[in-house]
């Protein structure tokens, strides 16, 4: 995978250099570029925006940097798709991360101040896939945290990135079985720790057993936590008999 990132605020990803990302990116599995945004900011101070037409507080960023930066690095006709994160986009799902694991070239433009004029994206759809994705109902100062959410989110599902590759198909969300369930409690050594000792079960052996307490831990932890997801899971009657309880 392609990924490129435009920010004014490049240092901000020095954590792309770490941990799995970074060994993927090593191993060439994943081909990322930061790009910082005032490159293609001409003027002396370099500046990247500007007052909002129509009055309001705060700046917006201005068309021309973005329209340069995105040209410059999205040749035409190329495969790559555009996705610029904001509170107003469509929410960033499990489901989603999977659609841009598949994806052949992701182009994340970081926006801050009060947003990036609309001009750039409406120009960007003439020419590429533009998606404007939210990753939750919060303040933040600008998208360069939720582009680390959405890069680690998506990287984690590539062939090879994950040190176990079955361990994405057990995440929580994860397509299929575990559609929509919140994980449930998990233990390593020492069996005993300060008097409280791990589940028996999970000593036994039995793997059926095992894979049975796991479902359940995590039907209850979703119906006490998140009640509105259990809907949005294929049940079967050991299920609803647990939920019953
Ligand atoms: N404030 C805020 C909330 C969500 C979000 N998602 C992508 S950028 C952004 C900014």
């Amino acid at each position: 995978m392609k990924l490129d990132i435009v920010t004014i605020f490049p240092d901000y990803f020095a954590p792309l250099d770490v941990s799995l990302l970074g060994k993927a990116r090593q191993r060439g599995d994943v081909d990322a570029h930061v790009h910082d945004l005032r490159g293609w900011a001409h003027d002396r101070h370099r500046t990247v925006d500007d007052t909002p037409y129509g009055g309001g507080p705060g700046m917006v960023m201005k068309p021309e940097p973005w329209g340069e930066a995105l040209d410059a690095i999205v040749p035409p006709g190329s495969s790559a798709r555009l996705v610029v994160p904001t509170p107003s986009g469509r929410p960033f799902t499990q489901e989603l991360a999977g659609a841009y694991a598949a994806e052949p070239w992701l182009v994340f433009a970081c926006g801050r101040y009060e947003g990036i004029d609309a001009r750039v994206i409406e120009d960007a759809r003439s020419r590429m896939p533009v998606d404007e994705v939210s990753i939750g109902d919060y303040v933040l100062a600008g998208g360069e945290s939720a582009v680390l959410v959405m890069v680690e989110a998506v990287t984690r599902l590539l062939p090879g990135v994950l040190g176990n590759a079955g361990s994405a198909a057990d995440d929580s969300f994860a397509p299929g079985r575990m559609e929509a369930l919140l994980e449930g409690p998990v233990y390593t050594k020492p069996p005993d720790w300060r008097g409280r000792p791990v589940p028996p079960v999970l000593m036994s052996g039995n793997h059926g057993a095992i894979a049975r307490w796991r479902r359940d831990e995590a039907l209850r932890r979703t119906a006490a936590i998140r009640p509105e997801l259990i809907a949005r899971n294929a049940l079967d009657d050991a299920d609803r008999r647990t939920l019953s309880e």
